[in-house]
């Protein structure tokens, strides 16, 4: 049977499909043969053509159904298929206008925001930087976005500062006892850390944790949680150095003082003695003009407490304190502790929205789910609205006083924060971050970021404080100003290292020293502290830093530190203190500090060093020795010294220390 003409094409197109496959064939080659060379090329033509014709189709389909954006964003850089895709072009095309543009680039080759700037200017389209929203920076959940009708009145929070001794736990024992139990007959209280009072069908929440140190840690982890201070002065002790620190504490965190004036049942009580050295401090009676707030009061006699409320209601109203309580709560960790039995337990403060049991919750750098939520009379509660107080527990691990907490629709949102918090808390130091020195002073001026200068004195004397504090406050350079934030009489303590941290700050320490426990919190916390004896240098450290000039050539290392246990004084040599080295060594060439009470009493040269009446090269840590100094005699037991050398260092290392 002859084959029919159109199924001829077919057979001869396996045929020479098969012959391309073996172009040099065997003895059945059939590309000479004519008879075929019709059907081949039809054939052929009807391979490439679909081919080609599908191709450009898809091509103009592409072009026709992508039409180019009108910008794209751009994250830093974008690798040619990233730019192809958001271009809805072909990377071949991208690459072919790259090399037009000189750039040899490869598909997955990452342009930087030049050269994706160049390519969308060939096709018209605009560049953006996309803005990356950092959902695991819990201060984001912080900014304030409520419409002014949502929100509704919402309790003070109120925090009691004073100098030690003047009674800021009886207050907020009475306050407490005389309200509390009013309306709770027998209710159990419990120390949460906070509680709320009720006064005229108002509530004012009290944070029970009396004193600025607690205030101000919160407030250096980013909390800022205090509407109202209360000072609580002595009338018959009046104002001593922690009252005047509280004061600028609170001062520094821009919170408003009532002063209540304690202890007036006392015989020596003088409260107008209290009033009269406060207006040093910028706290004015409005009797005097002024317009804080003194309330008498007698805290263990429960005298004017009442009063005392009503004035911290009526400052709050003035303050105007709202709140949204239909959004998701939002605020901060009051204190936190592991139960043996009942894991992590928190005491959070909400400070906006309304918190409820089984809320996902990220609190600092951990995470979990509110299982439990006990109010501050031990009662256990279901939701907890904004300035309320409740202590929880569901938490993985424990977090820090002054941490915020923010609840996340679901767990899993919540999960995903808390573990990102989590691991980047291991990589940095929150508190770290562009904290000021006088190293970075002038870039961060030169930025912008500083308005002034925060520096806080502490000096061996009022004269010198001041002094040095006037003379600081005159430098201005290129309108940025020196502002003292806190001027006192002693050794640098923690408080003021908290108190630079959460002000970002500077110490400059006059004849004084930090204390071990500053030191190493200034360590921690990054804060730069500066030791000066001579007044004049320490105004040109900091002018030289503010306008970039700083260039230490020689920074001061402690090398040692000893003690003095005995001293004897020898004719014609004067006194020898025997000295215990208690860290480090003491060198024959080192310099020595005398300090007594935190307080430099002497700075100079060692005279000599000996070991068993030889003279020493060295002595080191654990073991004694004999010190005379140059032109110094009044050595007495239990005075530290502290021996130092200067070395030399680089332009731009960390502070003197
Ligand atoms: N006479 C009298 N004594 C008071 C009054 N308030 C407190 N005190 C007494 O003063 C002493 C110290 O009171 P606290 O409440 O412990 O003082 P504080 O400020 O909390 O002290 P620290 O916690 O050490 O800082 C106690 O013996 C109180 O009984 C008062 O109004 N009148």
């Amino acid at each position: 049977m002859e084959a029919k003409p159109a199924t001829k094409p077919a057979a001869s197109a396996a045929s020479v499909a098969a012959a391309a496959s073996k172009p040099t064939g065997g003895g059945n080659n059939r590309g000479g043969n004519s008879r075929y060379q019709p059907a081949n090329r039809f054939n052929n033509r009807r391979r490439r053509k679909p081919k080609q014709s599908a191709s450009q189709i898809a091509a103009q389909k592409q072009k026709m159904l992508v039409p180019l954006p009108k910008k794209i964003m751009i994250d830093e850089t974008m690798t040619v298929s990233e730019l192809a895709k958001a271009l809805g072009r072909e990377a071949s095309e991208v690459l072919k206008k790259l090399f037009m543009l000189g750039v040899v680039a490869t598909i997955n080759q990452s342009l930087e925001k030049d050269a994706v700037e160049l390519i969308c200017n060939e096709y018209g389209v605009a560049v953006e930087d996309e803005v990356k929203v950092d959902t695991a920076d819990l201060n984001l959940y912080f900014e304030d976005d409520t419409k002014p009708e949502d929100l509704t009145e919402r309790a003070a929070v109120v925090t009691i500062m004073g100098h030690v001794d003047h009674g800021k736990t009886t207050l907020l024992d009475n306050l407490r006892n005389s309200k509390v139990t009013d309306g709770e007959a027998g209710g159990i209280t419990q120390h949460i850390g906070a509680y709320q009072l009720e006064l005229e069908g108002k509530k004012i929440t009290f944070l029970d944790t009396p004193g600025h140190a607690a205030f101000t840690t919160m407030r250096a982890r980013g909390a800022s949680i205090t509407d109202i201070t209360i000072l609580v002065v002595a009338a018959d002790d009046g104002v001593m150095p922690q009252t005047i620190e509280a004061i600028n504490h609170a001062k520094a965190a821009d919170v408003p003082i009532i002063v209540a004036v304690n202890k007036i049942d006392k015989p020596d009580a003088n409260p107008d003695n209290v009033m009269q050295s406060l207006t040093e401090y910028g706290l004015v009676p409005e009797a005097w003009g002024g317009d804080t707030i003194f309330v008498p009061i007698s805290a263990k006699f429960g005298k004017n407490l009442d009063e005392l409320l009503e004035m911290i209601l009526l400052v709050a109203e003035v303050q105007e304190l709202r709140a949204n309580d239909q959004r998701t709560a939002i605020g901060s960790v009051i204190e936190a502790r592991l139960d043996k039995s009942r894991g992590p337990i928190a005491t959070l403060l909400v400070q906006d929205g309304t918190l409820n049991v089984t809320d996902s919750i990220v609190v600092g750098n951990t995470y979990g789910r509110v299982r439990t939520m006990v109010n501050d009379l031990g009662r256990r509660v279901k939701t907890a609205g904004p300035s309320t107080p409740v202590e929880i527990t569901g938490l993985n691990t424990v977090p820090q006083a002054g941490d915020h907490f923010v609840v996340f629709a679901d767990e899993k949102q919540a999960r995903a924060v808390g573990e990102a918090r989590e691991s980047r808390a291991v990589v940095e130091h929150r508190r770290s971050i562009n904290r000021v020195s006088l190293d970075n002073l002038f870039e961060q001026m030169k930025e912008g970021e500083m308005k002034n200068v925060n520096v806080i004195i502490k000096a061996d004397v009022q004269g010198s404080a001041e002094a040095l504090a006037a003379s600081l406050r005159k430098i201005d350079v290129e309108g940025v100003r020196v502002d003292i934030i806190h001027t006192a009489v002693g050794a640098i303590n923690e408080s003021d290292v908290t108190l630079a941290a959460a002000s970002n700050a500077i110490v400059i320490g006059f004849n004084v020293r930090p204390t071990p426990q500053a030191l190493e919190a200034s360590t921690i916390e990054k804060v730069d502290i500066r030791l000066h004896n001579i007044i004049y240098n320490a105004i040109d450290e900091i002018e030289s830093a503010m306008t970039g000039m700083l260039d230490p050539v020689f920074e001061e290392k402690v090398i040692g530190k000893a003690i003095i246990r005995q001293t004897y004084a020898v004719s014609k040599i004067g006194t020898i203190a025997g000295t215990y080295v208690t860290e480090g060594k003491i060198t024959r060439k080192s310099q020595i500090r005398v300090i007594r009470n935190g307080i430099v009493v002497f700075d100079g040269l060692l005279a000599s060093l000996q070991r068993f009446k030889d003279d020493a090269k060295e002595v080191t840590m654990g073991f004694e020795c004999g010190v005379t100094l140059e032109n110094y005699n009044d050595m007495q037991e239990e005075d530290i010294l502290e021996a130092y050398i200067m070395e030399e260092i680089k332009p731009k290392s960390k502070g003197k220390k």
